[in-house]
């Protein structure tokens, strides 16, 4: 446990910084390096926990992976030379690690137990096991094999025409990935667009995958090795952009940001709200687009964020809560019930610290009504060992009446371990 007291800052912020590398397209260099032949050379890299679990997972498979900080080099001889392994493979507090392994692991032909910290524990790994059945893979666990502790029996998988019953890239990714070793075609079908880095990052490794309309197929294919710049994670831009946009006087710049359409509903957001904010220096990258983003604080007022947006901005939810804490009028957020299965239940998790904090929210199944505008009182909150939480928290400490203290921040480790190294460069004129 570590506690941290944040003292209020209350001055402008200012100044440029580089976020780390996005935890999505870390994971998912690790993965499609690993499957690939050759070496695969990854710049950028988030060396957080969640992403180091996937390199640790691999590594139990038999791939060799150099990691110096931010530098990951894979030399792998192709998916169909991984080995079993002889230890149970740990995911930690990582989703994405467990579900997109387990897509990996239904097509490998020998058996693998896999197990998590508590809070994955308890969070559905279902939606990504049913599909693995219907391809063929043998899965069990706890509840049926709804809940890790999880045991696969993978190989012999047949191609499968899924359709999405979640908005879930991880699911989506998951079958995508079973797919590369499935006999005949696997098809994904999705009625929402969900984070697209699976897809782009395929075809940076040479896959042969076909995007038509809200359809995506692959079949069964060698990859080769790929060099993978990863750009900076605009989750974690998310934190910084939204203290300048509360912090009267502030303006600020993050550079070399990852500006995915599919990820940018924190910017789409932040410009309806009211906040002065601008894209530069755009370019594409590994088969991403980046750019530069300028914040610059002005008066917020209140939206309804809905529907398609949200899997747009899913985990910056927590710190958009914040941001309309200090908007004039009501934001709603609705369609959102998936925050209930997250590192912890992040609606009840939201709501109970900003409460506390002296907000007015009230909670719905599927999201939340945010009154503004209210100002932040200090107080004592709790992360519940969620990093965004964390993070937003220690945002909120910026414009706090008095200190805030919270129960523990050692969970921010797991997305953006510089997370207050890089705000105390910001408070620095
Ligand atoms: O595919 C990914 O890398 C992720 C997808 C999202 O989860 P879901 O697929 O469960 O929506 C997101 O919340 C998570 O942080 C990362
Ligand atoms: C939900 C998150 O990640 P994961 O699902 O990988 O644990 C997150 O980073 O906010």
């Amino acid at each position: 446990m570590t506690e941290i007291k944040l003292k209020p800052f209350q001055k402008p912020l200012t100044g440029e910084v580089e976020v780390p590398g996005d935890k999505s397209i870390s994971h998912r260099a690790v993965i499609l390096g690993s499957l690939a032949k050759g070496t695969t050379n990854i710049t950028n890299f988030l060396n957080g926990e969640d992403c180091r679990r996937t390199i640790d997972a691999f590594r139990k498979l038999g791939v060799t992976i150099e990691q110096e900080g931010t530098s990951v080099t894979i030399h792998s001889d192709g998916k169909e030379k991984l080995t079993e392994a002889k230890q149970p493979i740990y995911f930690g507090n990582s989703g994405t690690t467990a579900r997109l392994m387990l897509g990996v692991l239904a097509g490998l032909p020998f058996f693998t137990t896999a197990y998590g910290d508590p809070s994955l524990t308890i969070r559905p790994m279902d939606r990504v096991v049913q599909p693995m059945r219907l391809m063929g893979a043998s899965i069990t666990g706890r509840e049926k094999g709804s809940y890790l502790p999880t045991a696969i029996n993978g190989g012999n998988l047949k191609g499968i025409s899924y359709t999405l019953p979640v908005k879930s890239a991880q699911v989506k990714s998951a079958v995508l990935l079973a797919g590369l070793f499935a006999e005949d075609v696997t098809e994904v079908i999705e009625h929402a667009a969900t984070r697209n880095h699976s897809e782009n990052m395929l075809e940076a490794f040479g896959a042969d995958i076909v995007i038509k309309d809200n359809a995506i197929r692959i079949t069964n294919q060698s990859l080769s090795a790929a060099n993978v710049y990863v750009p900076g994670d605009i989750s974690s831009a998310a934190f910084l952009l939204a203290s300048a946009a509360i912090v009267p006087g502030s303006s600020i710049s993050i550079n070399n940001v990852g500006l995915n359409k599919t990820r940018t509903g924190i910017i789409d957001v932040l410009l309806e709200m009211g906040a002065n904010l601008n894209i530069s220096n755009k370019k594409s990258i590994s088969g991403e687009l980046i750019g530069d983003i300028t914040v610059t604080q002005e008066d917020l007022k209140g939206i309804v964020i809905e529907g398609a947006m949200i899997p747009r901005l899913i985990d910056e939810i927590p710190v958009i809560a914040l941001l309309a804490t200090q908007a004039e009028g009501d934001t709603v957020i609705r369609d959102a019930k998936e925050l209930r299965l997250k590192e912890t239940d992040r609606i009840e998790a939201i709501a109970s610290n900003l409460t506390k904090l002296g907000a007015n929210v009230e909670t719905t199944e599927d999201g939340m009504v945010i009154h503004g505008k209210t100002s932040i009182t200090g107080g004592k909150v709790v992360s519940y060992d969620d990093h965004r939480i964390a993070m937003m928290l220690a945002v909120a400490s910026l414009i706090a009446d008095d200190a805030i203290i919270i129960d523990d921040i050692s969970s921010i480790a797991i997305s953006y371990p510089d997370f207050f190294k890089h705000l105390d460069t910001l408070k620095t004129p």
